[in-house]
This record gives C-alpha cells, sequence and structure tokens, in this order.
C-alpha cells in the first residue's frame, strides 16, 4: 500500500558540529510529485541521503523522517534495508554508482527482485524480463547478458531506473538522474520516469538545480538554500510569482536561457533554412 512521507525539522550535522541542513519540512501524499530545488551545495542531495537513511559516515540527521508508520532518523539498519528499495528506492545522477562494474546487468536487477520479493528461477526470470521492457531497454535478451561497460550512458540509467522501480516502492528518489546524460538522452529517460510513476502511482521526490527540469515534472516544490528551505508551495505559482528573492533569481536564469534559445529561433526563422553553404536560401 502506498505511504506517506512526512519530514519534519530535519537537521542533518557533521561530527564536528557543522549544520548542512537545518528545519526542512516535506510532505508527500501518495502518488504526489515533489521537487527539490536549489544551487550547488544548497543540501538537495544530503536531504535526499537523509530520506534513504543513508548519509555519509560523519554526518547525522535529527528531526522525523516518517515513511508510513516508519521512522528512518534513528532506525537500525537492519530496518533501514527492509525500507530502502523496498518502500523507497533511489536513482541518482551517475547511473555507475548504481552498478556493480563485474556483475552482468540481468544479475543486478534480479537482486531487489530476490531480496525483497524473494522471486527465484523462472518467477525471478520473467520479471527481470518484464523489468527491462518497462524502461524499453533495446535487445533485452543480449543487454541482460552485457557488464554496464558495455552499455551506453542512457542505457545504464535505464538499467539503474529498472532496479529501483522493480520492488513498486511507495517512493522513487531521483536525483539529478539525467544530469550526467547526452542532451539527446536527457528527454527520453526524464518521460520513462514520468510515465513509470504515473504508472505505478508512486510518488516522486525529484532532486535538481535545474528549474526548467524539475518545472516539466513535478507538482510542489521546496526550494533550498544553505540547508535551508527559503520557500515551497505549488510548482507553478513558484514560476508564476516567486515570493522569495532567491527563487526570483532562479526563475528569471532559467528564463533567460529560454528567451535566448527563442530569440536564436526567431532569428532562424526569420532568416531561412540555410543552404548547403550555411547562407541563407
Ligand atoms: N560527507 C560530507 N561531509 C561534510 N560536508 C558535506 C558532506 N557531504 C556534503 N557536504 C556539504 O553539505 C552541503 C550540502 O551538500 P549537498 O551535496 O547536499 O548539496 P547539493 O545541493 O546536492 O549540491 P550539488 O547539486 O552540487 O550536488 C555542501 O556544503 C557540502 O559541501
Amino acid at each position: 500500500m502506498a505511504a506517506d512521507l512526512q519530514v519534519r525539522g530535519l537537521r542533518i550535522v557533521t561530527d564536528t558540529g557543522a549544520e548542512l541542513v537545518r528545519g526542512v519540512d516535506l510532505d508527500l501524499a501518495p502518488g504526489e510529485r515533489l521537487g527539490l530545488i536549489g544551487e550547488s551545495g544548497s543540501g538537495k542531495t544530503l536531504t535526499g541521503l537523509a530520506l534513504l537513511g543513508l548519509l555519509p559516515p560523519g554526518l547525522r540527521a535529527s528531526g522525523s523522517i516518517r515513511l508510513g508508520d516508519t521512522e528512518i532518523v534513528g532506525a537500525p539498519e537492519r530496518r533501514l534495508q527492509r525500507v530502502r528499495g523496498a518502500r523507497i528506492a533511489a536513482v541518482f545522477q551517475d547511473p555507475s554508482s548504481a552498478l556493480d562494474p563485474l556483475m552482468r546487468v540481468g544479475r543486478q536487477i534480479a537482486g531487489p527482485l530476490r531480496r525483497h520479493r524473494g522471486l527465484q528461477g523462472a518467477a525471478l526470470r520473467r520479471a527481470v524480463r518484464d523489468a527491462a521492457h518497462e524502461v524499453r531497454l533495446p535487445d533485452p535478451e543480449s543487454l541482460l547478458e552485457r557488464f554496464p561497460y558495455e552499455l551506453s550512458g542512457g542505457q545504464r540509467q535505464r538499467v539503474a531506473i529498472a532496479m529501483a522501480l522493480a520492488c513498486r516502492p511507495d517512493v522513487l528518489l531521483a536525483d539529478e538522474p539525467t544530469t550526467a546524460l547526452d542532451v539527446t538522452v536527457q528527454a527520453t529517460v526524464l518521460e520513462l520516469l514520468d510515465e513509470s510513476v504515473r504508472r505505478h502511482g508512486m510518488s516522486l521526490v525529484f532532486v535538481s538545480h535545474d528549474l526548467a527540469v524539475v518545472a516539466g515534472i513535478v507538482d510542489q516544490a521546496v526550494v533550498l538554500r544553505r540547508g535551508e528551505a527559503v520557500e515551497s508551495g505549488d510548482m507553478q505559482r513558484l514560476v508564476a510569482a516567486p515570493a522569495h528573492e532567491y527563487t526570483r533569481g532562479l526563475v528569471s536564469a532559467a528564463r533567460l536561457l529560454e528567451s535566448a534559445l527563442d530569440r536564436l529561433s526567431a532569428g532562424g526563422a526569420e532568416q531561412g533554412p540555410a543552404g548547403e553553404d550555411g547562407e541563407p536560401r
């Protein structure tokens, strides 16, 4: 059954006492999509890792992160292992971080299905094929037998998404899932995430520094700056009428890029298509 995610007063500190994230609140009902936006170093990734109970050594979370009836903050590792992958799963910027370079792709997708759903034999093989099919891996029979280095970056990210979706978690955390990909591949991977989350009624926490990307995929967002939430709310409202100066800056930076593209394409249209020598016809 899908679960709510509720974060209250999340604080992340180093063991030397430096405060990296403070007082962050998040609310996500089943099937909702929430963006975490902010510049580099604003605390987006650490907030996401805290949701998984996976902060790096030397960092500690306090406050509360409730996924349904499970409290993540302070939970013992054994409980977290049952939650991770099964109820909340993640896709990160670098798909290689999720993949074992020495293991064939099919066996890697089988891992969470065996661990969390207890599948084996023919049922496991079928579930792996279905997972590969769902993320539209080309020629899955042969691709599942390959090692990660024999795949393109986009294909590796599709495998990482297949692994994250395999156990139908309640919440999918996607942390800059397209940033490392070729621009031409980014849109198809985003579309795949969008479709899969919708099909399975999952909730989505989407982390990105790119407001234009976030705006296309989430309904609401929290804007982080220096570890603090400066603004939150409906995505449409944040873009149309940002209240905080920092959000206004993010919106105008995104608009600047957009209008540069518009200007270029309008200029191209005025000149008409170029001939073979590069001159307008
Ligand atoms: N293991 C760590 N030990 C100490 N400080 C850390 C650690 N990991 C991150 N930080 C610091 O915490 C702050 C927030 O980092 P975080 O990675 O969450 O930012 P971010 O918003 O995700 O940025 P980016 O988009 O660049 O990934 C940064 O100042 C970072 O230097």
